[in-house]
């Protein structure tokens, strides 16, 4: 067996570009307009056979139980849906803040998916993978599909995008954000009406939950604030806490991080209309 083929896969990091709540689901869930794009930053999982049902996590993350890493209930699931006989080591290289809006959690699972049902030969189709990365989570589909998307719903309807593949300062201020207490603020504009994809290209689009992120998580706010001084449209990613911004190129970006405040973590990457697992899976 060459093992090499098992290691290296990429997860790839998300930015919502905009996040609208057009209304509720009878189920409390909001219905969502977003676009993604994919950043050529993320996290790297390297896989091992074991032998029987054994899937584990080669280290614990931090504040996540073996149990509750979304790379081992993705292994799980799959198993569970393809009769798999065999099981794996998952070790994940984290770069990932967590709770970051990001998407690393989402990402990180659907790799794994897509990562094992290659390498177990066990034939689910990218609609297949999808379905059962849905009940992970919300975007794991579009990390399944690995195409930058205009998505609906809770983010299982999408349709591809082409985007401009700008240079992006990404900044972490430092705090977690739950997705569930944002949902849950009373303050929440949950009634936009639905936009066309020429409206946001316009730049008619805006991210939601940045007023009530911001209102309980200054430093999201003063991160806000930092990338308007550099000359910059600021916005939040998903439910925060990270934020971004489109430079004129790679080394405006480079600059600006220079130059941040010694408080915050930042990287610059590029985003990315085909994500990177989508170029391994062209190379496997
Ligand atoms: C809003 C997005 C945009 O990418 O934000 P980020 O999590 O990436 O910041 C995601 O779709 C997040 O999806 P997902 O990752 O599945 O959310 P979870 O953490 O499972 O959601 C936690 C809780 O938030 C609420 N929730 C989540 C998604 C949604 N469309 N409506 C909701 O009301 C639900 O109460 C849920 O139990
Ligand atoms: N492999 C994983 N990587 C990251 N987070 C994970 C993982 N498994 C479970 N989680 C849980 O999922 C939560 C959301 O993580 P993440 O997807 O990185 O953030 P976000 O949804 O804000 O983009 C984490 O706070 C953590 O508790």
């Amino acid at each position: 067996m060459n093992l090499d083929a098992w290691k290296g896969w990429p997860a790839p990091a998300k930015l919502n570009l905009f996040l609208h709540i057009t209304g509720r689901r009878p189920d409390g869930y909001h219905a969502l307009q977003t676009v993604f794009q994919f950043l050529s930053h993320g996290d790297v999982l390297d896989f091992e056979p074991l032998p029987g049902n054994e899937v584990r996590p080669a280290h614990a993350l931090e504040d996540v139980a073996p149990e509750d890493d979304l790379t081992v209930r993705a292994a799980r699931r799959l198993k569970q849906a393809t009769g798999y006989g065999d099981g794996a080591l998952i070790r994940v290289r984290k770069v990932l803040p967590m709770g970051g809006g990001l998407g690393g959690g989402s990402s990180d699972a659907a790799t794994t998916l897509v990562a094992l049902n290659h390498l177990w030969g066990t034939g689910l189709s990218l609609e297949d993978l999808a379905e059962l990365g849905l009940t992970l989570g919300a975007d794991v589909p579009i990390f399944v599909h690995g195409r930058a998307a205009w998505a609906e719903g809770v983010g299982e309807c999408f349709e591809p995008i082409d985007l401009p593949e700008s240079w992006y300062l990404v900044i972490h201020p430092g705090v977690h954000v739950s997705t569930g207490a944002v949902f849950g603020d009373p303050g929440l504009t949950r009634n936009c009406e639905p936009i066309t994809i020429a409206d946001f290209t316009a730049g008619r689009a805006g991210n939601v939950c940045e007023p009530i992120v911001c209102k309980h998580y200054p430093a999201v706010a003063e991160a806000l604030v930092w990338l308007e001084r550099q000359g910059v449209q600021p916005r939040m990613t998903g439910t925060g806490s990270c934020v971004f911004a489109a430079f004129a190129g790679e080394d405006a970006a480079r600059d600006a991080l220079v130059r941040l405040p010694a408080a915050w973590q930042g990287f610059v990457a590029q985003g990315q209309n085909r994500s990177a697992l989508q170029d391994r899976m062209d190379r496997a």
